[in-house]
């Protein structure tokens, strides 16, 4: 047996005592990644292109749906074009997926998206990416395009459980999306995933469950999520529908829109509650490349960066050395641990730099200018703090905490010494 082969088989039988935080796992030196978790937020706009549409789409003369219908289904499509970089990028460059890089308190990842399109029309798009908490993990982000008054902004943390042969994982968090000069503002929840492919060594993400997109005018998407031996038997499967609004949403057949295929390959789109033969194509994932976003060298970053920050140990981790792999990642939580002693001892706790957290049970419609409360009142999701896209009232409404959730303060990115 393969010395790789040993220490996978030592980590599953590690995987029975699991205790339900991923950063306690000591997975062998093949399934670490080199990229920390705070750079996925990059995944969101691969396709800037796609993200910023709804800015250049008119109502025309003989249409036969609302301008803001159209913008549904533009953003739908955005969404969709999000999943393939989000869930498949690593069996795509490292064969697999892989554990990330577990983000220390104040991690930042930033970058730029530069203007590709012929007419100049997109302008610079930024990420701003920050782990705003470091127990439970959570990265918070938000991707600005100034020009086109178009901002993201969302978080994220993960709670994992493993199952007999798979990692279950249900997101908490959100995404906010809004386009200014449209008036129009998007919520989307994302959805429950399981790794599959654990015991083969050979990792990767299904999709599963419903996530939601819910319009400020209304129209609702929901989408369906299944893999191989469900209804379509594909892998990275997927059956998006548009209604009116969450009420018509009980209602299939009363569907304006239905979109199905793969989120990693090819999905069509026709009006109504069934695919038709005459269906277009609605996003084809494989001939789509995606835009990779631009970071300044390593020289360049802060030493809060995280490819600076992490170099060391990505280089460790690339060459397959594992005493360095550990040295190197001791030498970083060692002085994790030192800070958090000494702002305990100083009474001085960590301030986040663009992010602050909010517990929006307390606010009103009125007074939430994210509009995530209406928004989620408008899907009828709770607003506590349980699991991505839960209903209100439904068994998994039952958290008792506060929702603690995260907010993007945009003022704070235009005093900031950080350099994108
Ligand atoms: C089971 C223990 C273990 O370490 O096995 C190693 C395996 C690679 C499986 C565990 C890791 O799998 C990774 C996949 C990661 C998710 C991938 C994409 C996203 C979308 C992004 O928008 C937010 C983060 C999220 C949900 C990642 C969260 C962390 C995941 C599950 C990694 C697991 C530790």
């Amino acid at each position: 047996m393969s010395s790789t082969s040993a220490s996978w088989t030592s980590f599953i039988k590690s995987l029975a005592s699991y205790n339900g935080d991923l950063s306690s796992l000591t997975a062998p030196p093949f399934i670490l990644s080199p990229t920390s978790l705070v750079e996925y937020s990059q995944y969101w706009s691969e396709h800037v292109d796609l993200f910023l549409a709804p800015n250049f789409i008119q109502q025309e003369p003989n249409d036969i749906d609302s301008v803001e219908l159209k913008h549904m289904v533009a953003v739908l499509r955005w969404f969709i074009s999000t999943l393939k970089s989000q869930y498949c990028s690593r069996a795509e460059t490292l064969g697999g997926e892989k554990k990330p890089l577990n983000p220390f308190l104040g991690e930042l990842f930033v970058g730029k998206w530069t203007d590709e399109s012929p007419s100049k029309k997109f302008g610079e798009t930024l990420l701003v990416s920050e782990q705003v908490s470091h127990h439970p993990p959570i990265t918070a982000y938000a991707i600005q395009n100034k020009t086109n008054k178009t901002t993201l902004q969302g978080y994220n943390g993960v709670r994992a459980s493993m199952s007999a042969t798979a990692l279950n994982v249900r997101q908490y968090g959100h995404a906010l999306l809004s386009y200014e000069n449209l008036n129009e503002k998007y919520l989307i929840t994302l959805p429950p995933l399981h790794i599959e492919g654990i015991l083969m060594a050979a990792p990767f993400v299904e999709l599963e469950q419903k996530s939601y997109i819910q319009s400020s005018a209304g129209y609702v998407a929901v989408i369906e999520y299944s893999g191989k031996g469900y209804f379509s038997g594909k892998s990275n499967s997927f059956k998006a529908r548009i209604y009116k609004n969450i009420s018509e949403a009980e209602d299939k057949t009363k569907a304006l829109y239905t979109v199905s295929g793969q989120w990693s390959g090819v999905s069509s789109i026709s009006r109504g509650n069934t695919v038709a033969s005459d269906a277009q194509v609605f996003f084809d994932a494989k001939n789509s490349k995606p835009q990779h976003l631009t970071v300044k060298p390593i020289e360049e970053q802060s030493p809060l960066e995280s490819r600076r920050a992490w170099q060391k140990v990505a280089e460790a981790i690339r060459a397959n050395n594992y005493n360095l792999i550990h040295e190197e990642k001791t030498k970083i939580e060692n002085e994790q641990r030192e800070l958090r002693k000494k702002e305990a001892a100083d009474d001085t706790p960590w301030k986040q730099k663009f992010f602050e957290e909010i517990d929006y049970t307390t606010l009103t419609e009125e007074d939430d200018e994210t509009g995530y409360v209406k928004l989620a009142n408008m899907a009828n999701l709770s607003l506590k703090n349980v699991p991505s896209g839960t209903r209100k009232g439904s068994s998994k409404d039952n958290e008792t905490e506060a929702g603690s959730h995260w907010r993007f303060c945009p003022e704070r990115l235009d005093t900031t010494d950080i350099v994108f």
